[in-house]
């Protein structure tokens, strides 16, 4: 893939790549120059716009549109050009045969390194957005990019051939025009009905490489196709090799559709959330406390006294613990933890874990997590066993470590193979080592408090969900979630963690509640850290 691609392109860096989207408008905000400035700032760019048309439409469809003179068009292009060094250009929206013959000539003034073009034909509401008469310029105009983004019915167009029925007709057509013409092609399934939906970056030379997805049942799908092409040329302005930008556009594409119905935008076809990401990110990023220093009371005196900690928003019912609690003691921290359990139940991984549209990559991340985890955790255990008095306790906490050491081998023998990660992300490290010197340096009932959400989390996952398809992508990982002897660990650490309770101070128990709190809140950050990795890198 590399060879095809110009060597330049692969050995630049641009640490914020400045971009120029050259397309029409969209007051409402979903597609065309907005969509662009969104994304292109989403990728991590610094977006520019050059406006070619301005479009009276909405979420419902196109009402008017009015292009300025071309001389104001080639005005604009100047006025950016004669002052800023462009690391990428992604076009959109041209119009007319006028409009593509005037940035026809400024590119060949000022032809940038990478040229993205989305060959924007027909809106989604079905408006035309480019004259009939300005199809054959527009198909010239795409064999100066470095890469053409069309839906199947434009690369039907560009090809002089039928719509393609699938996604093969529709990799064939690419690879012919993209030898004949030497510029790349994205080919988009988003227009098929498959319930996978892939862009392959198709090189002139014949090699295809694949970013999956899953099918969105959405009608947040305005502004899909500029915002792609516009994602995908800042990650090319900025250095990323093809397969890393397409990745990487696509992954956060799918996040944007998935969340587009939530901005409540209009009653048509709705604009996606370009800064869902950005959003969640600052939120996993903030270094807000999890406990303010009095949401545990100093001393816990009664099971009544922890049952009445509010730490965030509990959930309006009560949440029906899978496995019960041992005693009044485990029931309390049941209730003040329930804010956190529903947010585990509620999260982006589980939900997308769960509908399967999780990408494999978050999943592969997460089992090797996992398993560092498990080695991690199983020392933790081993020391609550090496600080256990009587036998019963000593055995328990000790076959537990022995169960996680051998869960963690089954992990890479079953599903992680060789060579995979084998170094602890942040999230990771943080919990294990919150972990392990909790049960080795603080009162034995605060370790066992710690070490608890992990079972008893982990046990109200499984029992909650919902029955998949065997063809769903995570079925058998799924079906992990429902062995009967992790039912039967955590009611024994259930028991567990009720003796230490009965037997500690009031002080320490109020560090041991501090600690189950914490350690809830680790299990969220351990699920949502899956989707805080980078992908296409
Ligand atoms: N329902 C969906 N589920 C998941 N991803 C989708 C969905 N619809 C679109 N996409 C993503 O958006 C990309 C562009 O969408 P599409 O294939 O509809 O292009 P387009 O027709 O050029 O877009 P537009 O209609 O905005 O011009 C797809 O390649 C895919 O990554
Ligand atoms: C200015 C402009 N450019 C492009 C599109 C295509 O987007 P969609 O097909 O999603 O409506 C659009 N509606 N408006």
């Amino acid at each position: 893939m590399a060879s095809s691609y110009p060597a330049h392109l692969s050995s630049r860096t641009a640490a914020v790549p400045r971009v120029l989207s050259i397309a029409g408008t969209d007051p409402s905000g979903g597609a065309g120059t907005a969509a662009d400035l969104k994304s292109i700032t989403a990728a991590g760019g610094y977006g520019m716009s050059v406006v070619t048309a301005l479009v009276a439409q909405n979420t419902h469809g196109v009402r008017a549109i009015h292009t300025p003179p071309t001389d104001f068009l080639t005005a604009q292009l100047r006025a950016v050009s004669d002052d800023v060094t462009l690391d990428a250009v992604k076009t959109g929206m041209l119009g007319t045969a006028e409009t593509i013959a005037a940035v026809s000539a400024w590119l060949d003034e000022h032809q940038p390194q990478v040229l993205v073009v989305d060959p924007v034909m027909v809106a989604t509401s079905g408006d035309r957005l480019l004259e009939p008469d300005a199809e054959e310029a527009m198909v010239q105009f795409c064999h100066r990019a470095t890469v053409v983004t069309p839906n199947i019915h434009e690369l039907a167009v560009l090809t002089g051939e039928d719509c393609a029925q699938d996604e093969q007709q529709a990799l064939a057509q690419a690879r012919r025009w993209s030898a004949q013409t030497g510029v790349a092609v994205v080919v988009k399934t988003g227009h098929l009905t498959s319930r996978r939906v892939t862009n392959t970056w198709m090189a002139p030379n014949g090699t295809q490489t694949p970013v999956e997805s899953t099918r969105l049942d959405t009608t947040s799908t305005h502004g899909t196709g500029c915002s792609l092409a516009a994602a995908l040329a800042t990650r090319l302005g900025r250095g990323d090799t093809p397969e890393a930008a397409l990745t990487w556009a696509t992954g956060w594409l799918h996040e944007s559709i998935a969340h587009g119905a939530a901005l409540q935008v209009g009653s048509g076809h709705g604009p996606v959330d370009h800064s869902h990401r950005a959003r969640r990110l600052q939120a996993a990023g903030l270094a807000t406390p999890w406990l303010a220093p009095d949401t545990v009371p100093a001393a816990l005196e009664s099971p009544e006294q922890l049952a009445a900690v509010t730490v965030g928003v509990n959930p309006s019912e009560p949440i029906h613990a899978a496995v019960p609690p041992a005693g009044p003691w485990t029931a309390s921290l049941w209730a003040a933890g329930q804010y956190i359990t529903a947010q585990i139940a509620d999260c982006d991984f589980v939900t997308a874990l769960v509908d399967g549209t999780l990408a494999d990559r978050s999943f592969r991340f997460y089992l090797a997590q996992d398993a560092l985890y498990l080695g991690q955790y199983a020392r933790a255990l081993a020391a609550l066993a090496a600080r256990s008095e009587g036998l019963e306790a000593q055995v328990f906490w000790a076959e537990s470590a022995a169960g996680c050491l051998k869960d963690e081998a089954e992990l890479h023998r079953t599903w992680l193979g060789e060579g995979l990660e084998t170094v602890s992300g942040p999230v990771t490290r943080a919990y294990t080592d919150f972990l392990v010197a909790t049960a080795l340096g603080q009162d034995r009932v605060v370790g066992a408090a710690a070490v608890l959400p992990c079972f008893w989390l982990y046990a109200q996952t499984g029992a909650t969900l919902p029955e998949v398809a065997q063809e769903h992508p995570y079925a058998a990982w799924l079906g992990t979630y429902g062995d009967p002897a992790f039912v039967t660990a955590t009611q024994g650490a259930l028991a567990h963690v009720e003796r230490e309770f009965e037997q500690a101070s009031p002080t320490a128990r109020a560090e041991a509640a501090r600690a189950y709190l914490t350690a809830c809140r680790h299990e969220l950050e351990f699920f949502d850290q899956g989707l805080r990795i980078e992908p296409g890198q």
